[in-house]
């Protein structure tokens, strides 16, 4: 395990895998806000339960670290608690299967019910998380780490909840620190919702894509 200082003077610590103890507990967390939210139970029982999650969030504590970022290298590299792709971040979907081929970058989501937005959609804001998420992974793997100072989503029909989802991502044009990239989510085959961002090259920001700034 190593930890690298960042310009900022945060700390980003690479470990060799994702932490399995802590996707079980992640993954246990994204069953108990899914539960909240179609909990139809009587107060007593909400009350127990408030009271054994807040056991388990004491437990949880007994441990803890001052640095949340964390990256591993296996598996093609993966923000571990990332909002978006983090195993072990129960806010996040997550997005998973990243993937870089011929220049194309793909990742696969399926939305819960807590990103509901209208009925039985999944929230514009979230969509438009998972796709800009999608185009700095595109931007990252193609040209070198960056960030978005503008994005632009259209949302062409319903991103529904509890299916899978394919996200695609790609650079178009690269103009100095500007890359130019763009990215699709689909639902059986079909385009839902397309964004267009520009991005910029930052130095000194981490990134696990091999082909980009290395970490080490
Ligand atoms: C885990 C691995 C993968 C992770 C992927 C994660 C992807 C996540 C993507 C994000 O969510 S990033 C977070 C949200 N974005 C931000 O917080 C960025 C906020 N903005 C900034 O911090 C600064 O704007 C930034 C450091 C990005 C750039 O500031 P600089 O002072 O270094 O650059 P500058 O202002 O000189 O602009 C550089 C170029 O970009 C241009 N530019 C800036 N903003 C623009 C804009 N909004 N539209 C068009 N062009 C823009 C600007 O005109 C200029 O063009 P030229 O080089 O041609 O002169």
């Amino acid at each position: 395990m190593s930890v690298s200082p960042q310009s900022d003077g945060r700390e980003i610590r690479l470990v060799p895998n994702v932490p399995v103890g802590t996707k079980l507990v992640a993954d246990r967390v994204r069953d108990v806000i899914d539960a909240c939210i179609h909990t139809d139970s009587p107060a007593a029982d909400l009350e127990a339960a408030a009271q054994l999650i807040e056991q388990a969030t004491q437990l949880l504590r007994k441990r803890s670290r001052d640095t949340s970022l964390q990256v591993t290298r296996s598996n093609g590299g993966i923000s571990i608690n990332n909002a978006i792709e983090g195993p072990c971040n129960p806010v996040a979907p997550p997005l998973t299967d990243l993937a870089y081929v011929d220049g194309e970058t793909s990742g696969c989501v399926t939305f819960p019910t807590a990103a509901e937005g209208p009925p039985g959609r999944a929230h514009g804001g979230l969509v438009a998380a998972v796709l800009d998420h999608a185009l700095g992974r595109a931007v990252a793997w193609t040209v070198a780490a960056a960030m978005t100072v503008s994005i632009t989503v259209d949302y062409r029909a319903a991103t529904p909840l509890h299916q899978p989802l394919c996200v695609t991502a790609r650079v178009v044009s690269v103009d100095g620190r500007k890359v130019f990239a763009e990215a699709e989510i689909r639902y059986d085959g079909q385009i839902t919702a397309v964004a267009k961002a520009i991005m910029i090259v930052v130095a000194g920001l981490p990134s696990i894509a091999p082909t980009a700034v290395s970490l080490d």
